[in-house]
This record gives structure tokens, C-alpha cells and sequence, in this order.
């Protein structure tokens, strides 16, 4: 009773689970032995058995049950006999088979369910495939009847009495195709599927294939085209040349150096006919005219993103309507645009630390939030009053001139307020233009900006600054979800747009900013903005800053940080670059570290700055090789005109190579000037700049020097900007930051301990000394060196560009042997970006020094 209850206990405390496993082991187990027995079947063991007598079996000496062939013995011997012998041949290891399923899929407590038609299925290919065998038995005597089991002869031999031999075997024919199709069926589909997705693969790559052939055959169109018109530029100067044979000579000097610029810009505008003809260069042209490309499309889609910023649906704003009025007849809607949602205090914070965790080369603390000032008063008030107050001069002085407007609607922004017109259909909207003065000395409003229509829309808007206007303090526009959770590289959120929403744009896209305006029109305190922005985004080891500041007070204050963020000449103790000779220096050393930063590329075979860090930083790029990882560069210069006016050309020329190639390997430049006049702007730099920014100028010319049209002249200053990326134009009130708010982050950061070394710009002198990389003149001599001597010579300029144009080769290439010809003694050293002297002065005294070249040589 006792031993009942106990062994009642032991299996009574089993849980379900466990003995689902006993069970389903025990079942594989049946399986697992009979699916042996069917194995180790041997014809001949039944009859051992049968000769046994039940002593025999049962007794202790196992004799002559060892003589049993089976490997479970006279139970395999009996099962096998069942099952192969009687059944369905060796098939019937579907059964044991089913048998292990069964118990595994107890073992594993899963629903039995669907081995079900499985099982189904089995049992019938087992009949079916045992009568198969067993008709091939029977009429062919091709397979052993332990293949089809002694069921399987006995359904084949019945089948076969009924529908004779041919019938049957079309039956079994049939059965065995649709049992296959069964079986298949699923698999089949998705074959075919998968056949589909192939064909459609191979023509995606044909279609690629296509496109990159067009884009091939169509940039050889444009190569072709650039040196007809190269060839072109040739004749006109060789014309040019003749006629100045014919004029005396001491004015030649005049006009040659009337000519530099045009050639110059030349080579500027066609990066990818330098590195023609030369195979190490090839990928580094590529790297460029992708990026040009890529320039060329984001400004595309820019202008499309300007545009349809300006087609933007009134019912975006529409909700934040706040009055609307109708004392006349005519009805005007005031409208507050809501702006940007704000985010939450410590969101930024919060996002810097988890940021600054995962860059553990240096300890770094981004600023916090709470160093910026709140605004006092958040939200824009409206001065309803005023606002009809302008509606009825508008309206009173155009109805003066005829002009029937049908509703206006007013949006008022932080400094201006957009008065849009609808005027009566015939009315033409150019008209309206004309009478831009009379308007303004009606409103007496000083800024009156007229947009007859506004870009895209069958409407005139007439912008009138506000009487009292809003400070857009620069946390307003830091610390929006805009802001926080952009995830631009180099984010610029420069202030607010009309409709009081956050203007941002990434820097690495736009890929270089042009400022201008007046003394006191806000740059340097857009410059801040800059700053502050990138400071707040990015962290010291993704971005170094090249501070050039000809007044020498304006980025003064950035001094502070220059352990962290500056990058300067190697040697300078100044981290701010004040003076032009160090001006001109940093910047033709920025060439070349932009012309390393594109050997690096190349080496990692990655197109992009992006590309190349993530490689480098996922390892795939040995540090012993050369390669690190490479922070952004902003460059900022504010005052361009004070270098420009001292070392003109030697200060354009590298600002322009690299505004032109530095993009992808991440150099910005922000340049700012005061006095937007042609010989500061100048064409070259003007057409590799797209993105300008204008504040207030003194003149429509000056607008136009900067913008390309009107517009600037009529901004009412302090912060007050016109935005434009080649596309339309973005009318913006520049987010302030005070010089305080600059000290409190720069001791924030400045207070931090930096790297123990200061990111250092390479050192130029490898370029202008005769040792170094220079080849030596006698060694691996270029074949063109002599034609390039007779060049040189002939026109008494150590130019590398004059051998590019002459002998058709490549920046490289021509370099390369104007350091043999240096090294030869044929021109004289490095002078920066002017051409270097040429020291042999004839084609006499250059074959005698061509002569003793080749006697060393020998
Ligand atoms: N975004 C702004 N919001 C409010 N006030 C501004 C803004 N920008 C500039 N100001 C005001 O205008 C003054 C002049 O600005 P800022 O010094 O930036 O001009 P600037 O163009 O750099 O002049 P300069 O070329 O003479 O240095 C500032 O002291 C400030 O009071």
C-alpha cells in the first residue's frame, strides 16, 4: 500500500512537460529500433527462426538465435518479416520513420496536428511506390520483391487483372506524376518565383548597365565639348599672341597678366580634364566629378525644396489664423505661423553625452543647454493695428493707379511681416513693381521688399518690416526637435523663416557659404550662429575649425577652444589666423591637406569622407598605413576683402581649388565679407560658392555683386538675411547669440582638458624645397621634360597650368616635371600660387643646359 503510494508519488510529481518527454522518447526509441530491423532485413532469417523450436527460443544458450541475421534479433527478424516481406518491401521505412516524427514532436510538446497529412501522404507513396516496384516485379523481374514487399506484387498483380499491363502501368503512371506534383507543389511556386525575381535581377543589371553607358557617353560629350571650346580659348589667345607681336613690347606684360585670370578660372572650372590622361589620378577625378555631380543634383533638388517652400499651401498656416477683418471690401486674414516644436530641456544633453560616450579618444563634454539665454517673452505679438494700418495704405495707394486687389493675407514673422495680394484677374502683376517707391514712402516703411509675383504663385507680396521686432534668441532654434533630431553632419539652423519655422540646412551639402552685408548687418553674429550650431552637434574629434579673422577681434573669442576644435599650421602659436602672409600659407596648406585627404580616399577606395571613417572606424584602414580619421574642416574667414585687397590672387586661387574639389573630402569654407564688390567677389570665387547668404547692403549693385539680384539692399539689418542655395530665395531673421552666451560655451568646452596634440594642418615646405618628394632630375625623367623646358622657355613662365594646356597632360603630370625642371635648374623654386621665375632665358642657353644634363646623365 505503502510502495503503491509511493510509486504513484513518483509519477504523480512528474510535470506534464517532463512526461511528454519521457513518452516522446520512448516513441523515437520504437521507431528508432524498428526502422533498424527494416534495415537489417534478411530473407533468410525467418526461416531460422521458423526451424526454432519455443525451447530454443527460450532458452539460456543463444546459439542459435546468434545465427539470426537481423540486428534486433527474432523480434527484428519478425518485424522486418512483417513489414518487408508482407507489407511494403523495404518502403515501409516511411513507418518508422513517422514513428521518430511522432515522438519528437511529443518530446518537444508541439502539436501533433499537422504531421496528420504528412502521414497521410506517406502511407500512400508507400502503397503506391510498393505496387510501382511490385509491377516491375512481375512484368520485368527488375527489381527484388524485398523493394515492393509481398503487398505490393499482390495490389500491382490485382490492378493488373483489371486494367491488363498498359492500363495498369498508366494508372500507377498517373498516381506517381500527381503525387510528385503533390509533393512539389509549394516548392514548384516558389521556384518559379524565384526564376521570376532572377530574370527580373538580370534586367535591373542591363538597365543599370544602360544608364552608366549613357552617363559615360554622355560625359565624353561634355569632355569632348570642353575641349572644343579649350580649343577654342587656344586659338583666341594664339590671335591675342600674333596681335601682340605686332604691339611694343613692354606692354605684353600688361595683357599677359590680364589673361592669368581667365586661364585661371579655367583651370578651376574643369576639374576633370586636369587629371586626364593619367592613371593614378583617374579615381581622385572621379571622386571630384561625382561630387560635382552629386553638388549638382542636391542643388536641383534644393531649388525644387525652395520652391515648393514657397508654393507651400497656405493651410499649413492656415490654423494659426488670428484674426481676420473686413471693414472695407476688401478682406485681409492675419496669420501666425506656430513654428518648430520645442524640445524637451535635456533632450540635446542628453542625446551629446550618449554621443560623447561612444567617442572615447578624448574625454569631451558637449555645452549644455541652460548656457544659452531663454527669451523673455516667448510667442510673437501682434500688432493687429499696425498691420491694418498698412493694409489701407497698400490698398489706398494702389486703387490711386487702378489696381483692384481682391483679399490680402497677412503672415507676420519675427521682423517682417508678408502682406500677399490677390489682385483682380486682369490685373497685371508686373505693374504692381513699378509703384514699389510710392508704396514705401507711403508705409514709410524703410525695407519695403516687393516680390511681383511671389515665386510660383499668381500672388504679389509686398514684405513690411514690423514696428516692434522679435529677437529670435538662438535657444529658440537649438533646443527644436528640429534641431535635436536632425541628423545633418554639420547642422546650420541659421534663424527663423517668416512663417516663424526653423531654417536649417546641412553645410556638407550646400557644400560652401558665401556672406555678405553691411558693417553692422549681423555677420559676425551669424558667424556665432554658425558656430554655436556645429558646436552643439558635433563632437572635437568629427570636426576642427580654421579661424581666419584679418579684424582680429571678431572670432578672438574662439581662442579658448583651440585644444579641442582648431586646426592651425604646425609651429603657429596662434590659433586664429590674423595676418595674410599666415592667411594665405594656412589655406595653401588646406590644399594640400585636401589633395592627402583625397590620396587617402583612394587608398580606401571609398568616394566620400563619410565612407572613408566609417571604414576606417570599422578597421578596415591600418593607422600604420597613413590612414586616421578625418574630422571636418569648416573654414571660416571673416573679412575676405582685407586678404583679398593685400594678397589678391595668391588668396583667391587656393580659395577657389578648394571650393571647388574639397567638398567630399569634408572642407567647408564660410567666407565672409563686408564689401561685396567684384574685385572681393570675384568669378571665380562667386561660381564656386552657390549657397550665399545676404544681409543688409548699401546698394542694389552690392545685392546683386552677392545675390545675383535686388533684394539685399531693401533688409532692415541686424540679423535681417536673404538665404539662397541657387535656387529661390528664403527670407530669414538670423537666431542671436550674444557675445556672452560665446564666452559661457567656449569656457565650457575650453575649461575641458583637450587632446594632448592640436590637429596640425601639413607643412607646406615638401612643395617648395628642392629635396623631399622631388624626384631627382636624372631619374625616372619624365619623356615630355624636354618639350616642357622648350614651353617654359619659349614663354618665360614656370606654370604648371601653361603645360597642362601646351602638352595636354594632366595637374599631376605637369607638376611632377615642373620639379624635375626645378631640380634641373631650368626654373626657379615654389612661390605659392604664383607662377615660379624661369632661370634660363633663351633656347640657346636651355639646349646647352639640356646638353649637360644628358653628359651627367651619361
Ligand atoms: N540676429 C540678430 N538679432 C538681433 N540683433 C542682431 C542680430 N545680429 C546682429 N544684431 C545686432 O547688430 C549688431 C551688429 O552685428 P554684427 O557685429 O554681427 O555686425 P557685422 O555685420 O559683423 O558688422 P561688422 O562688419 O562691422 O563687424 C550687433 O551688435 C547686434 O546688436
Amino acid at each position: 500500500m505503502t510502495q503503491q503510494t509511493n510509486s504513484g508519488n513518483i509519477f504523480g510529481g512528474l510535470s506534464e512537460s517532463r512526461k511528454m518527454e519521457i513518452i516522446g522518447i520512448l516513441i523515437m526509441a520504437v521507431g528508432g529500433l524498428l526502422g533498424l530491423s527494416i534495415i537489417t532485413y534478411d530473407p533468410g532469417d525467418f526461416a531460422v527462426i521458423q526451424s526454432l523450436s519455443n525451447d530454443s527460443l527460450f532458452a539460456l544458450d543463444q546459439g542459435p538465435v546468434l545465427r539470426v541475421q537481423n540486428a534486433l534479433g527474432i523480434i527484428g527478424a519478425y518485424l522486418a518479416q512483417f513489414f518487408v516481406h508482407l507489407l511494403f518491401g523495404y518502403m515501409s521505412i516511411i513507418v518508422p520513420f513517422f514513428i521518430i516524427s511522432y515522438g519528437w514532436f511529443i518530446f518537444r510538446d508541439r502539436d501533433t496536428s499537422p504531421l496528420l497529412w504528412t502521414t497521410a501522404y506517406g502511407i500512400w507513396s508507400m502503397v503506391l511506390f510498393s505496387t510501382i516496384l511490385g509491377w516491375m516485379n512481375i512484368n520485368y523481374d527488375l527489381v527484388s520483391s524485398v523493394w515492393s514487399g509481398s503487398s505490393g506484387i499482390a495490389t500491382a498483380q490485382g490492378l493488373q487483372k483489371f486494367t491488363a499491363p498498359v492500363g495498369s502501368i498508366i494508372i500507377l503512371t498517373v498516381f506517381f506524376i500527381t503525387t510528385l506534383l503533390a509533393f512539389l507543389d509549394r516548392d514548384l511556386q516558389q521556384t518559379v518565383e524565384r526564376c521570376k525575381e532572377w530574370i527580373a535581377g538580370i534586367k535591373a543589371s542591363f538597365a543599370e548597365w544602360k544608364e552608366k553607358r549613357r552617363q559615360r557617353k554622355e560625359a565624353k560629350r561634355k569632355e569632348k565639348k570642353q575641349q572644343e571650346q579649350q580649343q577654342k580659348v587656344e586659338q583666341q589667345r594664339k590671335a591675342e599672341r600674333q596681335a601682340q607681336q605686332r604691339t611694343p613690347k613692354e606692354t605684353q606684360p600688361q595683357q599677359q597678366s590680364r589673361q592669368e585670370p581667365e586661364r585661371k578660372e579655367q583651370q578651376y572650372q574643369e576639374p576633370e580634364e586636369q587629371d586626364e590622361g593619367e592613371d593614378d589620378s583617374q579615381s581622385i577625378a572621379d571622386i571630384v566629378a561625382k561630387s560635382q555631380k552629386q553638388d549638382r543634383e542636391r542643388i536641383q533638388q534644393e531649388k525644387e525644396d525652395v520652391q515648393s517652400l514657397e508654393n507651400r499651401p497656405r493651410a499649413d498656416i492656415e490654423k494659426n489664423k488670428v484674426a481676420e477683418a473686413e471693414e472695407d471690401d476688401v478682406d485681409i486674414s492675419v496669420y501666425v505661423g506656430e513654428g518648430d516644436e520645442q524640445a524637451d530641456e535635456k533632450e540635446l544633453d542628453k542625446q551629446n553625452k550618449d554621443k560623447a560616450k561612444e567617442i572615447p579618444r578624448v574625454k569631451y563634454k558637449f555645452p549644455t543647454i541652460d548656457l544659452l539665454d531663454s527669451p523673455p517673452n516667448e510667442g510673437n505679438d501682434v500688432d493687429l493695428d499696425e498691420i491694418k494700418e498698412n493694409k489701407r495704405i497698400i490698398l489706398d495707394k494702389l486703387q490711386r493707379h487702378n489696381i483692384e486687389i481682391r483679399s490680402i493675407n497677412a503672415i507676420v514673422g519675427p521682423t517682417v511681416t508678408l502682406y500677399e495680394l490677390d489682385p483682380a484677374p486682369d490685373v497685371k502683376i508686373s505693374k504692381i513693381e513699378s509703384y514699389a517707391n510710392d508704396l514705401k514712402m507711403a508705409t514709410a516703411a524703410k525695407g519695403l521688399r516687393i516680390m511681383a509675383p511671389i515665386p510660383g504663385r499668381s500672388a504679389v507680396g509686398i514684405e513690411v518690416p514690423n514696428g516692434a521686432r522679435e529677437t529670435v534668441f538662438i535657444k529658440t532654434v537649438i533646443n527644436t526637435k528640429k534641431f535635436v533630431e536632425s541628423d545633418h553632419e554639420l547642422p546650420l539652423a541659421f534663424g527663423k523663416t517668416i512663417e516663424n519655422d526653423v531654417f536649417m540646412v546641412d553645410l556638407t551639402k550646400m557644400p560652401h557659404l558665401l556672406i555678405a552685408g553691411a558693417t553692422g548687418s549681423g555677420k559676425t553674429v551669424g558667424i556665432n550662429t554658425i558656430i554655436t550650431c556645429l558646436l552643439y552637434k558635433c563632437h572635437p574629434d568629427d570636426l576642427k575649425f580654421v579661424m581666419i579673422d584679418p579684424k582680429k577681434i571678431e572670432l578672438s573669442l574662439y581662442q579658448k577652444i583651440e585644444d579641442h576644435f582648431l586646426a592651425t599650421l604646425p609651429g603657429e602659436d596662434e590659433p586664429i589666423v590674423t595676418d595674410t602672409t599666415t592667411a594665405q600659407e594656412t589655406l595653401e596648406s588646406l590644399t594640400k591637406e585636401m589633395d592627402e585627404r583625397y590620396d587617402l580616399l583612394k587608398e580606401g577606395m571609398v568616394r566620400n569622407i563619410q565612407a572613408y571613417n566609417e571604414k576606417f572606424d570599422n578597421g578596415e584602414l591600418d593607422e600604420e598605413e597613413g590612414h586616421r580619421h578625418l574630422p571636418y574642416i569648416v573654414v571660416l574667414i571673416d573679412e575676405l576683402a582685407d586678404l583679398m585687397m593685400t594678397a589678391g590672387k595668391q588668396i583667391e586661387e587656393p580659395i577657389a581649388r578648394l571650393a571647388q574639389l574639397a567638398r567630399a573630402v569634408g572642407i567647408h569654407l564660410v567666407v565672409a565679407t563686408q564689401r561685396p564688390s567684384v574685385n572681393v567677389i570675384t568669378g571665380t570665387i562667386k561660381a564656386n560658392f552657390p549657397a550665399r547668404m545676404a544681409y543688409q547692403v548699401a546698394s542694389k549693385v552690392d545685392s546683386r555683386t552677392i545675390l545675383d539680384t535686388g533684394g539685399a539692399d531693401q533688409l532692415i539689418g541686424r540679423g535681417d538675411m536673404l538665404f539662397t542655395n541657387g535656387g529661390g530665395m528664403t527670407r530669414i531673421q538670423n537666431a542671436f547669440v550674444s557675445t556672452e552666451e560665446v564666452e559661457e560655451i567656449t569656457d565650457f568646452i575650453g575649461n575641458q582638458k583637450g587632446y594632448n596634440k592640436k590637429y596640425e594642418l601639413p607643412v607646406l615646405q615638401d612643395e617648395s624645397s628642392s629635396g623631399g618628394d622631388i624626384p631627382d632630375p636624372l631619374e625616372d625623367i619624365d619623356e615630355l621634360f624636354e618639350s616642357a623646358a622648350k614651353v617654359i622657355v619659349l614663354h618665360q613662365q614656370g606654370s604648371v597650368s601653361l603645360l597642362q594646356r601646351k602638352l595636354k597632360i594632366g595637374y599631376n603630370r605637369a607638376g611632377r616635371i615642373v620639379d624635375q625642371l626645378f631640380n634641373a635648374g631650368i626654373v626657379g623654386p615654389y612661390q605659392g600660387s604664383t607662377a615660379r621665375d624661369v632661370l634660363v632665358e633663351d633656347e640657346e642657353e636651355l639646349e646647352q643646359v639640356l646638353d649637360d644634363l644628358d653628359e651627367f646623365e651619361r
